[in-house]
């Protein structure tokens, strides 16, 4: 027989499937530019594993304020400019309205996660129903228990300054956990905390990048026996954790409504008007989105703000001055007062320009093609706003690496003379389009509060190294990884800038009780005890 034909056919199959292989992972001359590929893998072996925004910040000098990178044939775009957020993001809203799918979180939360959801019908209904809770107007219903839980977070950072970090995180949880669910968390040690972040911990250590095997790139990974793939135990694990934890939340509020308790929670009217229908899974997606959108984003807002506070004496200094001659001390400074402190409004303006709690934003899918600046942005790119990179940028900001809150005074942005500004606000850390944060009005009505109290009661300063009797400089610079990050453990030394300061403290934290009492009826006996006894 004649082998050549053969020989000629087979090296022809072969030949058109090396030059298509060679083709994935290649970079389309319309697609925006950057860093070099490489035949099938793309820019995957380059893709940074942790800190990704500080990778995109320097690419995004190299290429650009929009990028591309190449994931086998899977395009990835990145977004380092105001202006760009504008055009793709803002303005052609439906078209990255979408979320890229990913089987891991879909194995968690069957899809009807609201962060995570899909541009779908339950991603619409959820939406709407919080869009419509958390409006300007309805936050300012939620004040009270916001103010007495920031009196109470001063209580705990005078009295135990020590644990600034876990009452932080027990403010921010308490006020979401209260405006959705009716129920506080009074102290740092309250079970519910411990189980929520323990199922937060699991989950976020799911979603870190590179911490899994590239599922929804190599799908056929999937389908790995469950013995020798982990994540598998791991998705049913967090699945269960979330179960337990918010059916937990929907059974007490159903008891409060067939008992007459309601105490006006957001989730007794979801389940009294059946605001997101009979659809359990989409009602205890849309639980977790509020309660973890809410807790850490505010939580390391809250970090970053002690953090920089005792990096910068200076700062406080011109804080102090001008909330003494506003507020003075015998009250305690109200949202109204915000407006006359621009001092204070400039400080937290600087928090949230040089530690955006989400550096690279949560990512956008594109549904319709779109061409930006010439380039083609395909359907399928998965689109990130690198937020850490727009606050950053050495063409907008001077010295955009240090901590200095005057450059708001002088500017609005916070720009130098004759930046373009075009495209920027003071709102980048919340992203944008029709995913934009949700909880953003309740999340301002927190960081103004707390600012304002912060700066109005404590001095912070480095903590003393008892070995030296030296201040232990902070590093502001010392920053976890994650989709959030936050910053690392650090010691600071914080008191009340006087007597009358203090008792005024203790004095809130008792005329707040009644304000509490509203949301301690399911507590067990030992929290209910603490609650009432703190600041007795
Ligand atoms: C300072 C605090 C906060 C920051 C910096 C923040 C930041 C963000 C960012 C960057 C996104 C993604 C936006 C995008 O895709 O472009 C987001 C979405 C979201 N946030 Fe926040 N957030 C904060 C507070 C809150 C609070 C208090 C809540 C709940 C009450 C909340 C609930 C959500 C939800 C549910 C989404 C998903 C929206 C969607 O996909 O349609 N966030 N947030």
């Amino acid at each position: 027989m004649d082998l050549v034909p053969i020989t000629i056919v087979l090296g022809s199959i072969v030949a058109i499937t090396v030059m298509r292989l060679m083709r994935i992972g290649k970079r389309p001359p319309s697609f925006p530019p950057g860093p070099p590929t490489t035949p099938v893998l793309g820019n995957l072996l380059m893709f940074p594993r942790e800190n990704a925004y500080l990778k995109f910040t320097q690419w995004a000098r190299e290429f650009g304020g929009m990028f591309s990178l190449m994931m086998f044939d899977n395009p990835i775009v990145v977004i380092s400019d105001p202006r760009l957020v504008k055009e793709l993001i803002e303005k052609k809203g439906g078209s990255v309205a979408d979320r890229p799918h990913s089987h891991l979180i879909n194995m968690v939360t069957e899809g009807k996660y609201l962060t995570f959801a899909r541009y779908s019908n339950d991603w619409r209904t959820a939406r709407t129903m919080l869009q419509k809770a958390l409006t300007k107007e309805a936050c300012l219903e939620y004040l009270p228990i916001m103010q007495a839980e920031a009196i109470q977070l001063l209580f705990n950072m005078m009295t135990t300054p020590d644990n600034f970090f876990p009452d932080t995180t027990r403010f921010a949880y308490s006020v979401a956990a209260t405006v959705l669910t009716g129920t506080r968390a009074p102290s740092s040690e309250s079970p519910i905390l411990k189980k929520f972040f323990h199922m937060i911990e699991e989950w976020s250590g799911l979603l870190e990048p590179g911490s899994q095997p590239p599922l929804d790139l190599i799908p056929v990974l999937k389908y790995i026996p469950a013995r020798w793939a982990k994540w598998k135990d791991l998705c049913a694990d967090i699945r269960r954790q979330q179960y337990e934890l918010y059916d937990g939340f929907v059974t007490m509020c159903e008891k409060r409504i067939a008992n007459n308790l309601r105490n006006g929670s957001l989730l007794e009217g979801v389940i009294a008007d059946q605001k997101l229908g009979n659809d359990r899974v989409l009602i205890r997606g849309t639980i977790g989105a509020f309660l973890e959108g809410g807790t850490d984003t505010t939580s390391l807002f809250l970090k970053s703000l002690i953090l920089m506070l005792t990096s910068s004496p200076d700062a406080q200094t011109k804080a102090h001055k001008e909330i003494d001659a506003v507020v003075g001390s015998d009250r305690l400074p109200t949202l109204s007062d915000f407006n006359d402190l621009p001092y204070c409004q400039a400080i937290m303006k600087e928090v949230l320009r040089i530690r955006p709690m989400v550096p690279i934003g949560v990512p956008h899918n594109v549904t319709k093609e779109e061409v930006i600046d010439g380039y083609v942005i395909p359907v399928g790119s998965t689109v990130f706003m690198n937020q850490f990179g727009i606050l950053h940028d050495p063409e907008a900001y001077d010295d955009p690496d240090l901590f200095i809150p005057d450059r708001f005074i002088t500017s609005q942005f916070g720009t130098k003379p004759g930046a373009n500004v075009e495209g920027r606000g003071n709102e980048t850390h919340f992203g944008a389009g029709r995913r934009v944060c949700v909880g953003m009005n309740l999340a301002n009505n927190a960081m103004i509060t707390n600012t304002m109290n912060f700066l109005w009661a404590f001095d912070f300063k480095p903590a003393n190294d008892p070995a030296t009797g030296r201040p232990i400089p902070v590093d502001i610079n010392n920053y976890s990884e994650g989709i959030a990050t936050s910053p690392r453990p650090f010691k600071c030394d914080i008191r009340p800038r006087s007597p009358t300061h203090a008792a005024l403290i203790r004095k809130e934290l008792l005329a707040a009780r009644p304000i509490f009492e509203r949301y301690e009826h399911e507590l067990s006996p030992e929290e209910a005890q603490y609650a009432v006894g703190l600041g007795a």
